[in-house]
């Protein structure tokens, strides 16, 4: 049976036009790591909810452009020029769509963000700055140097189980973070400095969990990376059976 994953893109400026983008490795990790093939998905707004009828599960991908805070109740947003609107005015419905219905989703870095702001949570816009809180951004280097393990996170619940153990490292490419976390969202891996850094829907009836880190990276030299992207292949599979044997 062959799965199809949507992911949708950015829009971006490249080379003086807009441009709908992702970086291949979240393609390259559904493949390898789900069995699962991708499909880009252009972030053309609410319309978009009627293409979940062809997908077999629902991948976030990460960004440096930030959630909107106005989406969340912020008016005033510290990174101005870092947004990406028509990202938020897709995602944001496609996620509550894709929920709703038991499509499978996972939601990485930027990815976790929508997923809490789509069911009524917030977010810190700049987690450094809060007392107490590490720096958790990638920092100037290679990508192998911005993208390497860089702090502890304790795991609980669902996602303790599925990576059989209860701490692990992982990389931290963000400014942003989860505050308040929204309508079932419940909270499955802290920092040691209190940061959210994953997440599972409950009272859906699908699989549906977000992570702040990247298990996309180099995701087949990482067990735990794995362990996730087959977890959401199994995800996956059985969700286009139901569908499917319906259909
Ligand atoms: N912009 C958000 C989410 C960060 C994120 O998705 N990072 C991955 C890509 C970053 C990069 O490769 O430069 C935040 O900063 O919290």
């Amino acid at each position: 049976m062959s799965l199809i994953v949507g992911i949708p893109a950015c829009c971006k400026e490249i080379s003086g036009s807009i441009q709908h983008a992702t970086p291949s490795r979240y393609g390259a990790a559904l493949v390898g790591g789900a069995g699962a093939h991708p499909v880009l998905l252009p972030p053309v707004g609410e319309g978009l909810v009627t293409v979940l009828d062809r997908l077999d599960g629902l991948l976030l991908s990460g960004s440096p452009s930030n959630v909107e805070p106005r989406l969340y109740g912020v008016s005033h947003s510290l990174t101005p020029d870092r947004h990406d609107p028509q990202r938020d005015a897709t995602t944001l419905p496609l996620i509550r769509a894709a929920l709703a219905r038991g499509l499978p989703v996972l939601a990485i870095c930027r990815g976790i963000q929508e997923l809490n702001v789509a069911l009524g949570g917030t977010l810190h816009q700049q987690v450094q700055d809060l007392p107490g809180r590490m720096d958790h951004r990638g920092g100037p280097g290679t990508p192998e140097q911005r993208y390497r393990p860089k702090h502890k996170v304790l795991l609980s619940g669902q996602l303790a189980l599925m990576l059989g153990k209860t701490e692990t490292m992982v990389n931290s490419l963000h400014e942003q973070a989860l505050d308040r976390p929204g309508e079932g969202v419940a909270v499955e891996a802290l920092a040691e400095d209190g940061t959210i850094e994953a997440v599972r829907v409950t009272g859906v009836p699908g699989w549906a969990y977000g992570l702040q880190w990247h298990p996309e990276w180099q995701f087949a030299e990482n067990e735990d990376s794995l362990a996730i992207f087959r977890a959401f292949g199994e995800a996956c599979r059985a969700y286009a059976a139901g569908w499917r044997k319906a259909a």
